[in-house]
């Protein structure tokens, strides 16, 4: 039933979080401001009855009789000028207490959007890392850029409803108190028209759900559009492309329309039915015989309830078309059903003996059909050597890098630490220990040297010592602008060289105790390596360092090698015991290693 009567209420609730406290706030103001307006309504009753002469008129009950003796005992037109100036004064303050309302409910709203913002780059920062293997980013884009926006409309909405509520509530209990017989017919109305609009509003749920998922598949195609620029060029698909990306806005078109068409059939079906019910009212007014002024302050205070009824049916029309957005904020937000971040408490500082793979077996999270990834493996890095992991393509050489980041955690058996299993290990210190430059991770879109120091207080002497370190500095230097060219969009403005030696200097700024290269030069020419390893030679027995690479040059100053094959470990040696094999022989040949699993 709640979920029927305001589907995502939980994100609501949950953004206007402490906000809540001043809901009581706008409910007062909204009830005071409706009562001010009742009031300088009521106050037409002794008006009209000076003007149409019958300015003491008898007969009048309840409230009408409060308001027609208003003033009693002053000459016409002296009580024609205090009680205009009443009204006044009334509309007056009225409209104070509403501009007060309207700043508060300004002031939720900004907040409480702010805090779904805000929840949703924490949540995005928080979850697992699984989640992003396989979660389509259409669909996480179109949340941050588009539904985040509807969910805070319906913020605005619900605060706005509040508001037009008080104000129905006070306006109907004038009403109530002119007349009860009259209120009844009113109210019996207005049921009769809030069920006809719920009936048509409950329909806008489904489309509303088919212009998320529509432009889900936009956001997708968009982004698409922004990455493989270059892919579509090379291969010629601009047409493709472009009919795929009008087929996918066209959709959102079409299911736009169909949410809007009939969101917009509400309006004017709503007005046509409260017109009909305040001709109802007149006339039925007059036949059973209420007095004139009466049936004036009446017919002004059912004109003045029907904006705020309408508001209310609209409000509820609008939300029931943002389910939609709301349904996939509170999927996005709801860590129930999202890979944890890892767990882990113990201290570390540095890697002492070594790092253990204890019979691990992985397979991606996504689903049970999926081969594994690695079998049973086992093999040790020890600290302050250098281990080349090697292996054919697919072997299951990055899954060790992700396992050691902890971005996936093993389905069996154990890494460990310095002898600590690493599940136990405190996720935040652990990854300080660790800097990773490999190809796939991008740079972000700032200076040169905003890339080198990224996440670590390095000054720029320390950045520029590193670049020498990754043999960046001398291109560096040969830019105009040096370290304070912008890169570009992931790096797009350098070479791919140029990007690998960046990434190397960014990881080498944090002289980190495990340094962990995934194929981080394969992209660098041959001489630029050659120092490089040098860097990663001097580093020998004072730091871990693990390398990944299908290059024997780049292993070259490896102390020890790990071989996998098809996600088991084909052995674990000292380089210099196969340093005769060239790599394909290091691939397929496991006798004579030691180690495996
Ligand atoms: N995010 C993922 N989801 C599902 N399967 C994955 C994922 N990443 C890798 N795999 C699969 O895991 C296996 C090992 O991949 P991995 O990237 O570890 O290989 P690799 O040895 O590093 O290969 P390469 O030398 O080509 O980089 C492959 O079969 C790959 O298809």
């Amino acid at each position: 039933m709640r979920r029927f009567l305001l589907p995502g209420l939980e994100v609501l609730r949950g953004a206007l979080g402490r906000q809540m406290r001043l809901l009581p706030a706008v409910v007062i103001l909204g009830l005071a401001s409706a009562a001010l307006e009742g009031a300088g309504i009521g106050l037409i009753i002794p008006m009209l009855g000076i003007i149409a002469g019958d300015g003491q008129a008898n007969g009048l009950s309840g409230i009408s009789a409060y308001f027609q003796a208003i003033g009693e005992g002053l000459g016409d037109g002296e009580r024609l000028l205090v009680i205009a100036a009443a009204v006044l004064a009334l509309i007056v303050l009225k409209n104070i207490l509403a501009f007060a309302n309207t700043l508060l409910t300004t002031f939720i709203y900004g907040k409480a959007s702010h805090a779904i913002r805000s929840a949703l780059s924490d949540q995005l920062l928080r979850i697992g890392y699984p989640f992003f293997m396989q979660q389509s980013p259409g669909r996480l884009l179109n949340i941050i850029s588009n539904e985040s926006w509807r969910a805070s409309d319906a913020i605005q909405t619900v605060l706005s409803s509040i508001v037009h509520g008080s104000a129905a509530v006070i306006l109907l209990a004038f009403l109530l108190l002119m007349s009860w017989q009259m209120t009844l017919f009113v109210a019996l109305g207005l049921v009769f028209v809030q069920l006809a609009h719920a009936a048509l509003s409950a329909t806008l749920k489904g489309p509303s759900r088919h212009v998320t998922s529509f432009n889900s598949e936009l956001a997708a195609r968009m982004l698409h559009l922004v990455h493989a620029g270059r892919l579509i060029r090379v291969f010629g698909q601009e047409t493709r492309e472009k009919n795929a990306f009008d087929s996918a806005s066209d959709a959102v078109r079409r299911a736009g329309f169909a949410l809007q068409s009939r969101q917009g059939a509400l309006p004017p079906l709503t007005e046509v039915l409260h017109s009909a019910l305040f001709l109802a009212v007149v006339v039925s007014a007059w036949s059973i015989g209420v007095s004139f002024p009466v049936i004036v302050a009446f017919v002004v205070l059912l004109y003045r309830l029907q904006p705020h009824m309408r508001a209310l049916q609209m409000s509820w029309s609008q939300i029931q078309g943002w389910s939609g957005s709301l349904e996939e904020v509170r999927w996005l937000l709801d860590s129930s059903d999202k890979p944890k971040a890892p767990q882990g408490n113990a201290p570390v500082d540095g890697l002492h003996q070594g790092m253990t793979f204890d019979r691990v077996t992985f397979r991606y999270p996504g689903s049970e059909v999926r081969p594994l990834v690695l079998h049973s493996a086992s093999f040790e890095i020890r600290s302050g050597r250098s281990t080349a992991i090697i292996g054919r393509s697919g072997a299951g050489k990055t899954t060790i890098v992700n396992l050691l980041c902890r971005f996936v955690e093993p389905d069996e058996g154990r890494i460990l630490v310095d002898g600590v299993p690493l599940g136990q290990i405190n996720p935040v210190q652990w990854r300080r220990q660790i800097a990773v430059a490999s190809q796939d991770l991008e740079l972000v879109d700032g200076t040169i040297l905003e890339n080198i120091t990224y996440g670590q207080s390095a000054t720029p002497a320390e950045a520029e010592r590193a670049a020498k370190l990754a043999e960046a500095h001398g291109f560096i230097e040969q830019l105009p602008q040096g370290y304070e060219t912008l890169v570009g969009y992931r790096g797009a403005s350098l070479s791919a060289g140029q990007r690998q030696r960046i990434a190397l200097a960014r990881a080498l700024v944090r002289d980190p105790a495990i340094l962990i290269l995934d194929e981080a030069t394969n992209a660098v020419d041959g001489l630029s390596e050659a120092a490089i390893v040098e860097t990663l030679r001097s580093r020998a027995g004072r730091r871990t360092t693990i390398v990944i690479s299908h290059h024997r040059s780049t292993i070259s100053f490896c102390d020890d090698v790990v071989v996998l094959g098809s996600g088991r470990v084909k052995g674990q040696a000292a380089l210099a015991d196969v340093a005769s094999l060239s790599m394909d022989q290091l691939y397929e040949h496991e006798t004579g290693m030691g180690g495996g699993g």
